[in-house]
């Protein structure tokens, strides 16, 4: 059986032209003029386009002693109804449980997925079973990808001699590591003061977590990754202080990625000094919001391309859960939701604006995200051969957020109220009909895992100049003898 998208303008990272797209076996076969297919699909009017790749989710995340609401049911369902096709998710490791184990308890939570998803390792302590682990996790599991937390003091948090170890261990593997880049000794030791002088409420998380904290420890990492001879992916890039490390990294040729969220490009800080507790709580995330100049900032990356993805973070709390941090800020569950929502915010205050093109939509989007995590083409491309995670978009089509309706299975939405225009007509998850015009026809267990190689060019091009680059005894001769 196959299926047709007929009539459409293809909008891929780097072209626009009008051709139709003829989908077989879950994969894209031809790609021409006056396509014929068993079942066809109307894209008049509409922008054919890679799904979307969410490189960065949470969903039933063990965290601050509670588990995120969305799972890879909802999660990924809220995420198809977007025009999301693919998620990569945070596999996170106990203290002192082996890596395998973690994995083990990510694979029986995907079997829900409703869409292709991979996984990212984290590395939240550090001994030789680590070590021992991330090669298969590499070699045999196909992730190629470790996260480090720098921040969560006494829960997620690494240390600097286990971050260069672990870099060391990805640059060695042909891995790519990636950061929460925030100085967790800081936060924490802000958090006390505040809370000693009686600041209490969900703002002061805000003024816990000021920029510096973040561009300390983005340059921290940038330059211990730059030391173990690894690529660095710094997950959530909040403000200038984080985006100006990674910009000047990138100009000195390191090979650093920075992500900002839909959340940091759109929503600001005075979210936290709304009157209702319930609102400024339910936005409590980290790094949390900031002000305009930095939203600037992140929208300039995105144009200029020294930022290279736009991601969710999605790690959705009910309010009843954030409530578990009344009178103590700290105990706020760190997270907002996003999935439904990233595709349609970002083209209707990107495109729609004029601050990015359609193709750079696409490419931060979709085939950025597949590039670095090396799963493109097979993901992020509208190409033959490529799996056909497709989404047609219309531009005119038009609506106001609300919780209410929405896939994620919170009770509220971060972006309550705001007007998109762009939408999906329809999204295909290799091949399958999950959205037609607005109606959802996800298939539970649909998702399959997306095994993703090392050893990626850019991981092959820095052991190479590693390789040429280090440090080597010199030759010499007639080298004088001791003790006379
Ligand atoms: N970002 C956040 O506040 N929660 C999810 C966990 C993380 O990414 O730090
Ligand atoms: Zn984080
Ligand atoms: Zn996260």
């Amino acid at each position: 059986m196959s299926t047709v998208i007929k009539n459409g303008t293809i909008v891929t990272a780097d072209l626009t032209y009008k051709s139709d797209v003829l989908i077989e076996g879950g994969k894209i076969v031809q790609i021409g003029e006056n396509l014929k297919g068993d079942k066809e699909l109307d894209a008049t009017g509409c922008y054919v386009m890679p799904g979307g790749i969410d490189p960065h989710t949470h969903l039933e995340m063990p965290f601050m002693g509670t588990y995120s609401s969305d799972d890879f049911e909802s999660g990924t369902r809220a995420g198809l109804a977007g025009g999301t096709t693919m998620v990569v998710d945070f596999a996170l490791p106990n203290q002192g449980e082996s890596l395998l184990d973690a994995l083990k308890r990510w694979d029986n939570k995907s079997t829900r997925a409703n869409c292709d998803y991979s996984f990212h390792m984290a590395v939240t302590w550090w001994g030789e079973q680590v070590w021992d682990d991330m090669d298969e996790v590499v070699n045999k599991r196909g992730i190629n990808t470790f996260k480090h937390f720098l921040a969560y003091k006494g829960a997620l948090m690494v240390n600097d001699d286990e971050l260069f170890h672990s870099f060391t261990r990805c640059a060695d593997l042909g891995a790519t590591p990636m950061v929460h880049a925030e100085n967790g000794d800081v936060v924490a030791e802000l958090s006390a003061r505040l809370l000693a002088d009686g600041n209490n409420g969900p703002e002061a998380h805000a003024y816990s977590r000021p920029p510096q904290v973040e561009g300390e420890a983005t340059n921290r990492a940038i330059m211990i990754a730059d030391m173990a001879g690894a690529p660095l992916y710094v997950v959530h890039t909040s403000c200038e202080d984080s985006h100006e490390a990674i910009r000047r990294a990138r100009m000195q040729g390191k090979r650093v990625w920075g992500e900002p969220l839909i959340q940091h490009l759109t929503l600001d800080e005075s979210e936290y000094f709304n009157k209702d507790w319930d609102h400024a709580a339910r936005r409590v995330m980290s790094p949390p919001f900031r002000n305009k100049q930095h939203q600037d900032s992140l929208w300039a990356g995105l144009s200029s391309g020294s930022l290279s993805v736009v991601a969710t973070d999605h790690c959705a709390f009910t309010t009843e859960q954030k409530r578990s941090g009344v009178g103590d800020f700290t105990k706020i569950p760190n997270g907002t939701g996003g999935l439904e929502d990233r595709m349609p915010m970002l083209w209707t205050h990107g495109v729609n604006t004029g601050r990015i093109t359609m193709n750079e939509f696409v490419a931060v989007t979709s085939t950025n995200v597949a590039k670095i995590m090396n799963c493109y083409p097979q993901k992020g491309a509208v190409l033959v051969g490529a799996d056909a995670d497709l989404v047609v978009w219309d531009p005119e089509k038009e609506k106001t957020i609300a919780a209410e309706g929405q896939q994620s299975s919170i009770d509220y939405n971060v972006f309550e109220g705001k007007h998109v225009k762009g939408l999906p007509r329809f999204t295909l998850t290799r091949g399958q009909v999950a959205v037609h015009d607005g109606e959802i026809r996800c298939e539970e267990g649909h998702g399959k895992f997306v095994a993703r190689e090392p050893n990626a060019t850019v991981n092959r091009a820095l052991t190479q100049w590693k390789d040429l680059t280090q440090p080597r005894p010199v030759e010499r001769s007639g080298i004088p003898a001791t003790g006379v």
